[in-house]
């Protein structure tokens, strides 16, 4: 990308958005002269100005507390992030207050929905207003407290992007208990190694899950994963939600269970009055899970002020959200969009859940849930967009009633530079901002801005209040000089995680991210800046995170499920993305105990294993047996060379590479074509 960036977009009437009346705002109340964003995004990370940046936006973004705050942090702590620092410690609010008692909601409670839920094939559509929502929160609520659930006891959901997971959510977080969850089609072994680390009082589980036209049944998995948690966790009761309407026969069965209860029978009798429980800044809202390439996944604890804060940043300021806005970001329960999601009524904005493939029974369905509900602002991924390209879908195919569409957000991977030429030709003028962060900040690095124009290729902008630089490997800030580097962050920002929950003394949050960078926060993402227009483009992980179809996961949860094979020796797992490949797609290489072969029965195994113990969506592309696996001198089995050089990189091997021999059998792995065959050596092991 040696050539300017070409301008795709920029906004009509800077002039009428609210990121412009905040920047006034800024101006007027500190005397300062911000003249554009890059002033903006200046003020609001340098360290004698995060206080103001962080204060003011509190008030602009009309948070409602019973406590307001004099000051977001102090001076002393604006220089770290770790240990994390405290932020607005004399504030008390609620995160569930926030949504359903909202300064921007609807004047008219009654009528006016709030949240729409829309099942797959857009059969099924309900609509909710604000006061039909509190009262369902308020008797959820009331039923937790009645069965015992105390503030930071975890309430835990496996359950869809649905309208009762909301409910849970809010319920949840009325009361000051810490909510977590996991999507259904996530196996077993994938929800006990988040769940038992977490250990919840209480689990609701949908019974069945509606997905590419299939009706999965999800009860047995649920009690199985009941019966553990109650055995090694301390799990008090099972709320099972009809999906489909009614008590099942199974429902009705295992009833007979005095801790098993479907949402009727648990919500029975509740009042459905609300009361919110008047919290610190740091309160624990959610536990939310991130896997790496070594260990249990973590269990990352986001605080409420910490999520309220940031996702309204981005809605208000970074894309312009406001009570007339219609918001759907497609998600599962599983990815950290799903806060998005919940959080579209901080803003004001009516909420589409939408709960199953966006792409079935045609790739037109999710374009005809827009165009019908009139969304303003669509949330999105590279790939879904990349699914809609190559599906053949032209401007003439789209349904009448798009017109609404003023911003399309996408995250989970790189949007290409012809991506956006495809997304303008196709959807006309709108604010095509590709955000990036993660589930580790509950929010995004870098975001879009309506003050600044969209350059192909490029996202827009480093996120108000994150203060994100590029670091060489000598961790030297190199973004001036448009140099390929190492996304870190510099400054403190209220979105980090509390702590990870289990974590005694805060080591693995540390390794997490403060070991590569001492005390700098480093994410484990390649990007680079363009000097003249401070867009950022993402390059790829630095680490061995794998990240297909844009659902990001670690190795160690493969590798943890092969343990059960006793003729595997040991285990490697790389994302592969070469530069002419759309998508990234993950080859397992499994080395085998002498005396065994990896042969086809062996391969089907492994698949079907890994579909059942974590996702259908954590299934490798392909699976090759190798000679050897590159290891450390110090025993670590290491993905990122093998990574770069199936991608098609020449690398030089590190030094602390102990059989760095290992590494050249992996070069015939750049020729894979879509069928799995490659060079002679490859083809020949099939
Ligand atoms: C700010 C940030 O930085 C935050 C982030 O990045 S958060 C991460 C954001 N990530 C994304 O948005 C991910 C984007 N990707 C997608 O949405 C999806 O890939 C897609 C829906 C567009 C297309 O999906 P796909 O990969 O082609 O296939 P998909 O439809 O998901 O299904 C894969 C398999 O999982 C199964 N599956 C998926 N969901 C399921 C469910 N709820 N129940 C049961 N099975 C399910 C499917 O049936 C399918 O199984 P088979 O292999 O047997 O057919």
């Amino acid at each position: 990308m040696s050539s300017p960036p070409t301008k795709v977009w920029e906004h009509p009437d800077i002039s009428s958005t609210q990121i412009e009346s905040f920047r006034k705002l800024a101006n007027e109340r500190h005397g300062l002269n911000l003249r554009d964003y890059h002033d903006l995004w200046r003020w609001s990370t340098e360290k004698e100005s995060l206080n103001d940046f962080w204060l003011l936006l509190w008030e602009f973004t009309q948070v409602r507390a019973s406590v307001h705050p004099t000051y977001a942090i102090t001076a002393s702590e604006t220089s770290r992030l770790t240990p994390t620092p405290t932020w607005f410690p004399e504030a008390r609010l609620n995160f569930a207050q926030n949504i359903l008692e909202s300064a921007y909601a609807p004047a008219d409670h009654s009528a006016t929905p709030v949240l729409t839920a829309i099942r797959e094939g857009a059969g099924e559509i309900e609509h909710v207003s604000l006061s039909q929502l509190r009262r369902r929160v308020g008797r959820l609520s009331n039923a937790l407290t009645r069965a015992g659930v105390r503030k930071l006891d975890r309430v835990a959901f496996v359950g869809a992007n649905s309208i009762d997971t909301f409910v849970a959510l809010l319920a949840a977080a009325a009361i000051g208990a810490t909510f977590t969850c996991c999507s259904p089609e996530m196996g077993e072994k994938g929800i006990l190694d988040r769940f038992l680390q977490v250990k919840p009082k209480v689990l609701f589980a949908d019974d069945w899950v509606l997905y590419n036209g299939k009706r999965i049944p999800c009860l047995e998995k649920a009690k199985k994963v009941a019966v553990r948690l109650r055995r090694d966790a301390g799990l008090q009761d099972l709320i099972v939600v009809p999906r489909f309407g009614g008590d099942s026969l199974n429902l009705n069965r295992a009833q007979s269970d005095s801790s098993f209860h479907t949402l009727d029978s648990f919500t029975a009798g509740a009042p459905d009055d609300l009361t919110f429980a008047q919290l610190e800044f740091a309160h624990p809202l959610v536990v939310v899970y991130s896997s790496g390439t070594t260990g249990q996944p973590k269990c990352l604890v986001h605080t409420l002020g910490g999520v309220l804060l940031k996702q309204k940043v981005e809605q208000i300021l970074g894309i312009d959200m406001t009570r007339s806005s219609v918001y759907l970001q497609y998600t599962t329960t599983n990815w950290i969009m799903y806060l998005y999601s919940v959080s579209g009524l901080l803003s004001g904005a009516r909420s589409i859940l939408y709960d199953g493939s966006p792409v079935k029974p045609s790739p037109l369905i999710l374009l005809q849930i827009l165009a019908a509900q009139r969304v303003t602002h669509f949330g999105t991924s590279a790939h879904y967009l990349s699914l809609l390209e190559q599906a053949g879908i032209s401007k003439r195919d789209l349904p009448a009633g798009l017109d609404a569409l003023k911003v399309i957000t996408s995250t989970g991977s790189v949007l290409t530079e012809p991506q956006y030429y495809w997304v303008y030709k196709t959807f006309g003028p709108v604010q095509l901002s590709s955000i990036a962060g993660g589930t580790d900040i509950a929010g995004a690095f870098v975001h879009g801005t309506p003050s600044l124009p969209i350059y192909a290729g490029w996202c827009q902008a480093r996120a108000l209040g994150m203060k994100v630089q590029i670091f060489s490997d000598d961790g030297e800030p190199i973004e001036a000089t448009g140099e390929p580097g190492e996304l870190v962050c510099t400054a403190p920002f209220p979105s980090q995680p509390a702590f990870f929950w289990g974590d005694e003394g805060g080591k693995r949050y540390k390794a997490a991210y403060f070991e590569r960078f001492p005390g700098i926060w480093h994410q484990g993402d390649y990007i680079r800046m363009d000097p003249a227009t401070q867009g950022i483009a993402f390059l790829g992980r630095s680490d061995g995170v794998l990240n297909p179809s844009g659902v990001r996961f670690g190795s160690a949860e493969i590798y943890n499920t092969l343990n059960i094979f006793s003729s595997i020796e040991d285990s490697l797992c790389v994302g592969q993305r070469r530069p002419q490949d759309r998508d990234e797609r993950v080859l397992l290489f499994v080395k085998m105990k002498p005396g065994h072969t990896l042969d086809h029965k062996l391969k089907k195994a492994i698949e079907t294993r890994i579909r059942q113990d974590l996702s259908p969506r954590h299934v490798p592309k392909f699976i090759f047996e190798t000679p050897d696996i590159p290891i450390t001198v110090n025993g670590k089995k290491t993905e990122l060379p093998v990574k770069k050089i199936v991608s098609g990189q020449s690398i030089t091997p590190s030094s602390t590479i102990a059989n760095p021999a290992s590494l050249k059998w992996y070069e015939q792995f750049a020729r894979l074509d879509g069928d799995g065959v490659g060079g002679a050596k490859v083809a020949s092991k099939l």
